[in-house]
């Protein structure tokens, strides 16, 4: 028997960061996909491996503990944190593969660590939904970086594009939005818990100045969401660009993401912005008839993902 499952990766078009501290935010799932598998494990060791991350770990269950037989240990922390809230002394394998580029802002630990859960519950015959499921991942990453909004593991498990509010309910947008994004990333990884940890002690330092600025952030934040509402592409970029100048006030831009989301602008974009934590990874450009020269702009120097926006989110099943 394997348990299967698989989520998405997100972009997330306003409010990454002020989401933390309580502002409404707007994310959508997209066509990249984390895959993990499940199955008994025919010794009696339980490995974890990736062939695309290129890790193989050897887990110690009964003391919660792993073997890094090889790779980095960077997103294993969300598998493992994940599988020892779930999984009992029995030795399995798993595997996990993933089309997401990783640390680049797209929610890889997201999408891996409702992948993995997933997976998880089907595996022990668990009952969840999709709200459980959330729940759960939110814990997980919240465990694993410190501090962590609900909304990029709501967006990898319900797929499709959603706002979540300030007082954090979610709702999924009614409207059929097609809006034509080029993403750019860098080979410059970030890491979201120490650019989250950052911004906050940013933000301890300069409170008077800062604080405001996470409110405006969120103020932005719904004006979007009435701009998206109309399908006003002009409106929705001119967001993006005042959300990608606050980004740099909280510091989390950087030479690459400058150079990427202005090379952007200059080949046509009406909008662009860092996606996701910034420090390294993405950028998202809203380029309506410009898409072909905006990502030959950004291949000039870095590179270049083709992404939809997907209502699919978590898939999981069991197969015999
Ligand atoms: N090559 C790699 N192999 C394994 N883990 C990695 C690798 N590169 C980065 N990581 C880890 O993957 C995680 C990515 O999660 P995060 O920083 O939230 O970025 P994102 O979710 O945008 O991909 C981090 O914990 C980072 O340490
Ligand atoms: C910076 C933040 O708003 C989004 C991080 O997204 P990512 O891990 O960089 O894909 C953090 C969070 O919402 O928990
Ligand atoms: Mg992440």
């Amino acid at each position: 028997m394997k348990a299967i499952a698989s989520a998405p990766a997100k972009m997330i078009l306003f409010g990454e960061h002020s989401v933390v501290y309580g502002e409404p935010a707007i994310a959508g799932a997209v066509n990249k996909r984390a895959y993990v598998e499940i199955k008994k494990s025919y010794n009696d060791k339980s490995i974890l491996k990736s062939y695309d991350l290129n890790f193989e770990v050897e887990l110690d269950t009964r003391n919660k503990s792993y073997i890094l037989k090889k790779g980095k240990p960077g997103i294993i922390r969300y598998i493992l944190e994940a599988f020892y809230r779930v999984h009992d002394h029995s030795p399995i394998v798993m595997t996990l593969s993933s089309e997401i580029p990783i640390g680049s802002g797209l929610g890889s630990s997201a999408a891996v660590t409702v992948a993995t859960l997933a997976a998880l519950y089907r595996y022990h015959n668990i009952r969840f939904n999709k709200k459980s499921l959330a729940h759960d991942a939110h814990m997980v990453e919240q465990a694993v970086q410190g501090v962590a909004s609900p909304l990029d593991t709501l967006v990898s498990t319900y797929g499709g594009l959603v706002y979540l509010s300030r007082n954090k309910t979610f709702e999924p947008f009614r409207v059929n939005f097609n809006a034509p994004f080029v993403v750019g990333y860098t080979n410059k990884h970030g890491n979201t818990g120490k650019m989250v940890k950052d911004v906050r002690s940013l933000k301890n330092r300069n409170s008077k100045v800062i604080n405001p600025v996470i409110t405006a952030m969120g103020n932005l934040t719904n004006y979007a969401k009435q701009a998206i509402l109309k399908q006003d592409y002009s409106k929705i970029g001119e967001l993006m660009n005042i959300n990608h100048g606050f980004l740099d006030v909280l510091g989390v831009n950087t030479v690459e993401l400058s150079r990427m989301v202005y090379a952007a602008r200059e080949c046509g974009a009406i909008g662009s912005k860092i996606t996701g934590a910034g420090g390294g990874g993405s950028i998202i450009a809203l380029c309506p008839g410009k898409s072909k020269e905006v990502a030959r702009g950004i291949a000039k120097e870095d590179n270049v993902l083709q992404v939809n926006f997907t209502k699919r989110g978590v898939s999981s099943r069991v197969r015999m």
